[in-house]
């Protein structure tokens, strides 16, 4: 729906706001006017109604800036400033100036008041579009969250999709890192392109130099004919680096060197080779203390981090643990064969007191076992396999420690073998009768 054409004018001088009202006015628009921010703000008229806001620059001097940054960020308003006295003096015009979209002075020729209306009213349409997105749909997933920390990162990805700046996003194991870069490559112009993931800590030093640059035939042993590396390959679309903390130090000079001249030589050639990718990069490491350490360059970092997303740990999203698992549940359970219908609630408490190390792809892992094996309409706690490892409790004897892990093993490798005993018994290198007591003993299989 089009937003109105309507303007909040807030200015406490009356005969500067009639002059400014009946400007408004001439150009077709709607005025609201208020005396203060405060004021304006009480009334809570906004968001849904206005598109753009006008305030006075010299009442704006005398609210603590906090209040006033406040006040701009939290709608999806464009707010302009007017100068009522152009001979006073403010001191920190500057700085709230760059909180409004633009400054004008009174009296103003209305063909330009009408303009600046216009343009104000395009990017409040769009502002208020990304104001209201709380979801990403990519790899067939839809991303949700009730956290306004998530629903930020939504936004920031739909924010930093069309431009080429590097991405870096933080978080630990199994947050969902590569699943918002390819959020962002979907949502990007680039989304025809190739989107290339990279595991920089995947590869030994010697192939990784090859495997990002590509090298020509007879560039090293076994080098029988010319390869393109994966910067090549992505060409057009976003090269993911994933890991990059990993990288070897060497070769991060040379990864600077491609990221300052977008061009890149492949290895035993002197040919320089442009190349247009958007990188984005991930790390669950901290990489502060890498450089540190010395095994990271800032240079580097420097180069990588225009924007950067901090993906919380789940452990950290206790309010999104039932809206996320009720949505892994839904996803598997129509893959899957299942007799399950949803979760008991003491499973939910459960998952959301445990602290969950390996994050979402742990969650996943343990819910599809959980889906597998359980034959109950609910599945209940003990299906995850959690049980013993809740905040809090006091650490697992060895023997606990050697029971759960023995657990899961088997769980791992009854999905992996589609629930085949024998098959999961030969992996697991013993015999079908010790396979099939072990599951007993852990409650996996229910015996006769
Ligand atoms: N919100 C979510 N809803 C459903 N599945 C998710 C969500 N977030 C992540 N996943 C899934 O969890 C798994 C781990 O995600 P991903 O590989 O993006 O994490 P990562 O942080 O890149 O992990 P790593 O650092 O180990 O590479 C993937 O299978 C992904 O599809």
């Amino acid at each position: 729906m089009p937003l109105p054409r309507r303007v909040v004018v807030i200015t406490d001088d009356m005969a500067q706001r009639a002059i400014l009202v009946d400007s408004i006015r001439s150009q077709g628009w709607s005025a609201e006017c208020y005396d203060s921010i405060y004021a304006a703000d009480n009334v809570m008229l906004f968001s849904s109604l206005d598109s753009i806001g006008i305030l006075c620059i010299q009442e704006l001097q005398s609210i603590p800036l906090k209040d006033l940054e406040n006040f701009i960020c939290s709608k999806s308003i464009i707010w302009l400033g007017v100068v009522l006295d152009v001979q006073a003096e403010w001191p920190s015009t500057a700085h709230i100036a760059r909180l409004l979209d633009g400054v004008f002075s009174l009296p103003i020729d209305s063909s330009l008041l009408g303009e600046l209306l216009a343009n104000a009213y395009r990017k409040a349409s769009i502002k208020k579009t990304i104001h209201n997105i709380d979801s990403i749909h990519v790899d067939g997933i839809t991303l949700k969250s009730c956290m306004p920390e998530f629903k930020r990162i939504f936004r920031l990805v739909h924010r930093v999709s069309n431009s080429k700046a590097p991405v870096m996003i933080l978080g630990e194991s199994g947050t969902g890192k590569e699943l918002i870069a390819r959020a962002i490559h979907d949502q990007s112009s680039r989304c025809m392109g190739p989107f290339i993931a990279v595991n920089c800590g995947g590869f030994s030093n010697d192939l990784i130099q090859s495997e990002l640059f590509g090298h020509e035939k007879g560039a090293f042993t076994g080098a029988t004919s010319q390869q393109v590396g994966h910067i090549e390959a992505a060409s057009g679309g976003t090269l993911f680096l994933d890991e990059i903390g990993d990288l070897n130090v060497n070769l991060q000079v040379n990864l600077l060197r491609f990221l300052e001249s977008n061009s890149i030589q492949r290895l035993s050639s002197s040919q320089e080779i442009a190349v247009d990718v958007r990188i984005v990069s991930a790390t669950h490491i901290d990489l502060d203390a890498a450089i540190e350490r010395g095994s990271f360059r800032l240079d580097l970092l420097h180069r990588l981090n225009t924007v950067v997303i901090h993906l919380p740990p789940l452990r950290h999203r206790k309010a999104d643990i039932e809206l996320l698992a009720n949505q892994v549940f839904e996803n598997l359970s129509s893959r899957y064969p299942c007799r399950a219908r949803g979760f008991h609630r003491d499973t939910i408490a459960l998952m959301k007191s445990y602290h969950w190390p390996g994050n979402v792809r742990e969650m996943l892992n343990r819910i599809k076992s959980a889906i597998v094996l359980s034959d109950s309409d609910l599945i209940m706690p003990d299906a995850l396999g959690i049980c013993n490892t809740l905040e809090n409790s006091t650490p697992p004897s060895l023997n606990e420690a050697r029971g759960a892990a023995e657990r899961q093993l088997i769980i791992n490798t009854l999905i992996k073998n589609d629930n085949n005993i024998a098959r999961s018994a030969k992996e697991m290198g013993v015999s079908r009768v010790t396979f099939y007591r072990l599951a007993k003993k852990h409650n996996i299989i229910k015996g006769e």
